[in-house]
């Protein structure tokens, strides 16, 4: 499967990683601290993938390795079809980083600090001075002369849009933000927002986050990382969760209702029920009319061989007679499997988080 996206990196995949793995040796008799678990993803351009998880579950372990600054105990990863393992190098020239604190000389201007950054990019001469304005102006540092005072005289958004804005000097393909709007007031955390939104555009970013609000505005896709391993991937709307023990209204042809280890969840979008059904593929339509009765608005979301997931608007449904339906409709269609979730990303992320070991943060 490497390979095959490989070949296609040049056209697709801006990030391949395959079974990456970083262990920090015991140290005192201590056992072997295993911060990444064998960490598989492919992120194509145009889009962003965010990275949620507890404190001390591997995110950071996970950007170090990405960004050169730790080897990978086994396993690697692909930026732009070159090697984390041999090609940091030409990877430096196609990559940025927003740190998740500010990285900044308070004695420079803005200015100063992007020209440092576009030099270490290879930009020269006029392309220079015409990256560093065009920056400038896209994280609102240019008019009135912001973009000459130094550093030290910034706020807080005025010092995480510069950090921004430098991550994405020279057109890197590929870049990692950590918690990039953490800190900010609602006002700078909308504006670097959009600034983020208006990047992603041709290339692929990475992002840490403790926000929901943020995966959910900025991500296309993203992913809960609880001890050092994905617990679930997906897109905002529907992410699947595994290894936790939490309620779920599920059924399938022998239970009616009982509390398993996988959940369903949707993230908020004005408040739905996520419903999946499983049957024979031939059954799909009547099973889409099913939905369609009990809930006219209702949305298909996805759909692949026989199984549907369709969010229903809670002010259209009541859970009775979800169940009622499915009972009934069991005795003219093969229901496989069915589920119906309500909650919320940030429920689940909490859950999810509350599910995990203790980790202590310090190494
Ligand atoms: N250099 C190191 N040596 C030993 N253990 C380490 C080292 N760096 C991190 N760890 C451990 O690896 C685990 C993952 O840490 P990491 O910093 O990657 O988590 P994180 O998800 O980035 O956390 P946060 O959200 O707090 O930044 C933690 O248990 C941490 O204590």
């Amino acid at each position: 499967v490497v390979e095959q996206l490989l070949m296609d990196s040049n056209a697709n995949q801006a990030i391949i990683c395959d079974n990456l793995r970083k262990v920090y040796p015991g140290k005192d008799g201590n056992p072997d601290k295993l911060a990444v678990r064998g960490l598989s993803l492919a992120l194509p351009k145009g889009q962003c993938f965010g990275m949620l998880g507890p404190n001390g579950a591997g995110k950071t372990s996970f950007i170090s390795m990405m960004v050169g600054l730790t080897k990978p105990t086994s396993g690697t990863a692909y930026a732009h079809g070159m090697d984390i393992r041999m090609d940091m190098d030409d990877i430096y020239t196609n990559m940025g980083v927003c740190p998740q604190h500010d990285l900044l000389w308070e004695t420079l201007t803005g200015k100063e600090h992007l020209f440092f950054y576009a030099r270490l990019k290879n930009l020269k001469g006029a392309a220079l001075v015409k990256a560093v304005n065009d920056s400038l102006k896209s994280v609102t540092l240019f008019h009135g002369g912001v973009g000459d005072k130094q550093v030290g005289k910034y706020s807080g958004g005025m010092k995480r849009r510069l950090s921004v804005a430098i991550s994405l000097i020279g057109d890197p393909k590929v870049v990692y933000m950590d918690e990039p709007s953490t800190g900010l007031d609602p006002a700078s955390r909308n504006n670097l927002w959009n600034i983020v939104k208006e990047a992603k555009r041709n290339r692929a970013i990475i992002l840490t986050t403790h926000s929901m609000e943020e995966a959910e505005v900025l991500c296309d896709r993203l992913g809960i990382f609880v001890d050092g391993e994905f617990q679930c991937l997906g897109n905002p709307k529907e992410v699947y969760i595994s290894f936790l023990n939490l309620k779920y209204y599920c059924s399938n042809t022998s239970k009616i209702i009982y509390h398993c280890n996988a959940i369903q969840l949707k993230a908020r979008y004005g408040g739905a029920y996520i419903f999946t059904v499983t049957t024979p593929p031939e059954q799909e339509s009547e099973i889409e009319q099913l939905v369609h009765r009990l809930s006219p608005s209702a949305n298909k979301i996805y759909n692949l061989s026989g199984t549907q997931k369709f969010e229903l608007p809670k002010q259209e449904v009541r859970i009775a007679d979800v169940f009622h339906a499915v009972e009934r409709a069991k005795s003219r269609l093969s229901i496989h499997a069915w589920g119906l979730v309500d909650t919320t990303l940030e429920d689940v992320f909490i859950k999810v988080a509350k599910g995990a070991p203790v980790f202590n943060d310090v190494a």
